[in-house]
């Protein structure tokens, strides 16, 4: 068993604080790292692989500081989020390269067989610098996997990655946690978490926002009240009728036309919105969301 856990972890550079008294506990199987940019993903990974000192706090593997332990560093992969600047290599020489400084005892079968596990076999005979994106992140994922790692820990591993190659990521992760791997990933996109993840953990500035899985996170997210904005042909008297809905929260008459309705329960108010309508003889022209950014869910979830 590999279980990661980090104890009221904090980093921070100069005095920004990128985390703040992180407390998580990451097992075998699959978790998505959640959280929009600058949130301290990146750092967090990167104190979890062993790359980065904690400034207080602790990350450790099955008990044992990461941090300096180099027998702990042999149980950990890592999917750093830029890319490879080797490109005069081919994706074969680089994952032998990565074997080698591993010591392991046969590289070169190392090599091969997880050139096989991510399916660049044929490809790996070209140099890296013909790659597309996803082959690219392939080749990374093949040297994370050479030692054969108990931890895999990828930094927004799906970005900027076509949806095909997305899918065979997101199979290839899914064998990994299945085979009982810790995996961990990063994201900024619910939906790609969503697909993959069993467990989520949510960062928000620094700070651990919400833990969970994937049900209830989306419940966390989706329950709370969001603004929409209505323009009808009445909009005087549609919002009179809406007011007494028991989905809707509060509504106003924007100055510059339209309705400002806030909803608790989008799914009744979905239904009822075209209805109260046809009615009242009132006909809806628009209905439009007005904070559905990702960084105002994130900012709900901590309170903000
Ligand atoms: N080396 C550094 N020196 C100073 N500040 C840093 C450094 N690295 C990160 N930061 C700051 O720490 C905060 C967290 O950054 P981090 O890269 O960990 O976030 P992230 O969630 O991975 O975001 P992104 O997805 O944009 O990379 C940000 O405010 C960032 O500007």
């Amino acid at each position: 068993m590999s279980v990661l856990t980090l104890d009221q972890t904090s980093r921070w550079y100069g005095n920004v604080v990128a985390v703040n008294g992180i407390s998580m506990t990451v097992r075998p199987g699959i978790t998505g790292l959640l959280g929009p940019n600058g949130a301290g993903k990146t750092t967090l990974i990167a104190m979890m692989s062993g790359f980065l000192a904690p400034s207080a706090g602790t990350v450790t593997l099955d008990g044992t500081m990461v941090w300096r332990t180099t027998s702990v560093y042999r149980s950990i992969g890592l999917v750093p989020e830029r890319e490879v600047s080797f490109g005069y290599l081919t994706g074969r020489q680089f994952v032998l390269a990565n074997a080698e400084l591993h010591g392991l005892p046969d590289p070169g079968a190392a090599t091969e067989r997880v050139l096989e596990v991510v399916e660049m076999t044929e490809p790996a005979a070209r140099r890296i610098g013909t790659y597309s994106k996803g082959m690219r992140q392939r080749v990374k994922l093949a040297s994370a996997l050479v030692h054969d790692p108990s931890v895999l820990l990828l930094d927004e591993p799906f970005n900027g990655v076509d949806p095909r190659q997305r899918l065979h990521l997101m199979a290839l992760l899914r064998r990994m946690g299945a085979e009982g791997r810790t995996v961990l990933f990063s994201s900024h996109i619910l939906e790609e978490v969503e697909q993959v993840a069993r467990q989520i953990e949510v960062v928000v500035s620094g700070r651990h926002a919400a833990s969970g899985e994937f049900g209830e996170i989306r419940r966390l997210m989706t329950d709370r009240p969001v603004q929409y904005v209505v323009v009808a042909d009445d909009d005087r008297a549609l919002a009179s009728r809406l007011i007494a809905e028991p989905s809707v929260v509060a509504v106003s008459l924007r100055p510059e036309g339209g309705i400002a309705v806030s909803v608790a329960d989008f799914g009744s108010f979905a239904l009822r919105l075209p209805r109260v309508a046809r009615e009242n003889g009132i006909r809806v022209l628009e209905l439009a969301p007005t904070d559905d950014s990702l960084e105002s869910v994130f900012s709900y979830l901590v309170g903000g």
